[in-house]
This record gives structure tokens, sequence and C-alpha cells, in this order.
């Protein structure tokens, strides 16, 4: 299997069918990115191209060595088995999840099984309706698209997919004005696989053409364990059990996360001269880098505590809380509020963010408003 990556625009081609004015927004680079480095490790968005290299060599490369997500594999499985059978391209999939959980993995991992081609590119990437068409162009039959943040895309490249993924065609416009003629060019058939941390933001005509929709799911704490033994091993690093459980329970529910927490953790014990990382070596590394026993860092624990203090425990509204905090509002919502909601101790209403008393409790913070069951109830 062979694996494109495209970052850059491709080859040159004419105009598309339709266009549209509004162009979805380049998103901007966050303040977190630049930050510090404690909280640089609870980041999924990966910045340092040496780590990107790195985080390569340790995916897992079938479905057997992909720990967790059972009924995605579930699903998978079955659809790669019926492909095969019928000796057709897979699907177009839509995974959608928090970043950091496997979906490019499982992206490479179907090529892989399905023993195509696959080509990865982001939203970002496709500014220009020339950008997807080269790449469309230049596709293999059976090919795997892999598109990340979907739901960053122009909404005329979108347009130039629709035709592409439901008919395998592109639509091109040729000439101007009164004399301009739509010419189709058939592409070989091929598999969509679209990634996106904020599925209710895809327009109906895109999510609508994915024969699969797939959610990821946060990781248990022993299947995070599993994963960090697995990267010890790759990385021939001596873990305990104990060690890496303590690594997972830090790690928010995500592989990612858990592999640069063992890289932190792993620094730590060969400065102390350790050979091996036990449970309390593990913890006394994530207390230097700021990481809590429940993974929670300084940006979240900013988060919580600005909400509880100077909202009142809200509800607060995701810009007044940007503002407030100095942090992006995309980072806010897409890398940090899963984690806060999925361990309840955020909750979203109709009316803003609102802190619950477990959070309080966590972080020691007293008084305020404490009517987060009652809102929680209108949880939107
Ligand atoms: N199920 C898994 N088993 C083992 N390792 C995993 C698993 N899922 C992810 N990983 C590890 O976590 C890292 C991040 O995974 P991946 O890049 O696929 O996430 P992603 O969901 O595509 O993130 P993003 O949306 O930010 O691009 C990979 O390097 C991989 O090693």
């Amino acid at each position: 299997m062979a694996i494109i990556s495209s970052k850059q625009p491709a080859a040159d081609a004419e105009q598309p069918a339709k266009q549209r004015k509004n162009a979805t927004p380049k998103p901007t680079a966050t303040p977190t990115q630049q930050a510090a480095a404690d909280t640089e490790i609870l980041q999924a968005d990966i910045t340092n191209p040496e780590e990107k290299i790195q985080e390569e060599s340790l995916r897992p490369s079938s479905l057997k060595e992909y720990i967790g997500q059972k009924d995605l594999k579930g699903v998978l499985d079955i659809a790669i088995q019926a492909a095969k059978v019928r000796q057709e391209s897979l699907d177009h999939l839509l995974l959608y999840g928090p970043p950091g959980l496997g979906k490019t993995t499982m992206s490479l991992i179907l090529a892989s099984e399905m023993g195509v081609n696959c080509k990865i590119t982001a939203a970002p990437a496709l500014e220009r309706p020339r950008d997807i068409v080269g790449i469309l162009m230049a596709l293999q039959p059976g090919d795997i698209l892999f598109i990340d943040e979907i739901h960053r895309l122009p909404r005329m490249t979108e347009e130039i997919l629709y035709p592409a993924m439901e008919d395998f065609r592109l639509d091109i416009t040729v000439g101007k004005g009164n004399t301009a003629k739509i010419r189709s060019i058939p592409l070989p058939k091929f598999t969509l696989v679209g990634a996106t941390t904020k599925v209710g933001s895809l327009t109906s005509p895109l999510r609508d053409r994915f024969g699969l929709v797939q959610k990821l799911r946060f990781y248990e704490v022993d299947e995070l364990t599993l994963i960090v033994q697995r990267t010890a091993d790759i990385l021939q690093t001596v873990v305990t059990e104990e060690g890496a459980a303590e690594i997972a329970r830090r790690s928010r529910g995500t592989p990612r996360i858990a592999n640069r927490l063992l890289k932190r953790v792993r620094d730590y014990a060969q400065v102390k001269a350790h050979t091996e990382i036990d449970g309390a070596i593990a913890s006394a590394a994530m207390e230097i880098y700021n990481v809590d026993p429940l993974g929670l860092d300084w940006v979240d624990r900013l988060l919580l505590t600005t909400m509880a203090e100077q909202f009142n425990g809200g509800p607060v509204g995701l810009e007044a809380l940007a503002a407030s905090t100095g942090e992006d509002s995309h980072t806010i919502e897409e890398v940090y509020e899963p984690y806060l909601l999925q361990i309840g101790y955020l909750h979203r209403t109709p009316r803003g963010r609102v802190v619950t008393a477990a959070a309080r409790k966590h972080l020691g913070l007293k008084g305020g408003n404490d009517n987060s069951e009652q809102l929680s109830l209108l949880e939107d």
C-alpha cells in the first residue's frame, strides 16, 4: 500500500460546474499551539514535524492490531469482506469524533486491508477547486481518499465532490458566459473517507453521500493501557502494567495523548536513571508536566475556574469564555470541551456552558451557581 500525503494544491484544472460565493473560512492558529510544553502534551494537533514522523511509526497497521472501537471495527470488517467478495471499492465512509482517536489510522488500515493506496489530505489544503480536481484525476481504481477536517471544505470544493462521490464523475465548466458548457470526465471508483470533529457542521448533501457514518468513542482505561504497552514495546521502553495504567488514566480517553505522555514519562525516567516505568515514576513525571490524575492540564483548569469564578458557574457562551481565557474558541470546542463533557465536568445548555458540582469539587472550588443539574436537563 502506498501512502500519498497531499497537503499542496494539485495540477491546474478548469473551473468547476457550480460556484458559490461564501467559502468556509480558514481555521486560525490557536494560541495553545504556541504555548508551553506541558500544554503541548494534551494538544491533539501535531505541529512538530519530527513528532509527526514518529507518530506514523506508532500506527497499528491492521484491524487486528487496532485496539478498542469494537463496534466500529465490527462494521468495517463486514464492509471490507463484502467489498472484497464483490470486488468493489468500499462505500464512502464518514468518521467523526474528537481529535487523536484514530481516524487517520483507521483510514490507512482500510487501505491496507483492501490492498489499495491511501491519499491523505485535509480541507484547508483544498482551498481552490483545482486542488481537489487534481487529486481526483490522479486517483487509481479502488483508491482511498482521506480528507481530514472535512467540515471545513469550501463550498465550491464540496460541490465538485457531489458527482464525484455519487457517480464517479467530474463536472467541469468549459468557456464563459452564454457559451459555457459542462464537460463530464469519468473517474475511477474510489472511496472517500472523511474525518471530522464536528459532524453537525457538515452540510446534509455531503453527509448524505456517505454510505457509512461512524463515531469514534473515547477509549476505556484498559484499552489505553494496552495502547501504552504496545507503544512502549515499539519504543523499546520497559513499562510495568501499573505504569501503563497510570499513563492511561491521565490520557483523556485518547491514544495520541497516551503516546505523548508515555514519551514524556520516558524522558523523565531516563533523566532520573530509572530502567523501567512503574506507577510511581509515571505519576511523579506527570506532576512535573502539570497533568493531574484525571488528565486535566492547566488549560482545562483555567476554563473551569474561569466559568466558576468569573461567570458564577454559567451559563456562559463559547465566545465569552474564549475572550476571558485567551483561548481560541475552536480549540475550546473541539479539543478541550469533549472530554470535559464526557467526564461530567461541563454541561452544554441552549443558554451556554455550565460548570458542574463535580468539577468544582475536583478543583476545590466553593460556592457559585449550582444549577448545573437543572440546566443539564436542557442540554443541547
Ligand atoms: N486504536 C488504536 N490502537 C493503537 N494506537 C492508536 C489507535 N488509535 C490511534 N492510535 C495512535 O494514536 C495516534 C493518533 O491517531 P490518528 O492520527 O489516527 O488520530 P485522528 O483521529 O486521525 O486524529 P486527528 O483528527 O487529530 O487527525 C496514532 O499515531 C496511533 O499510533
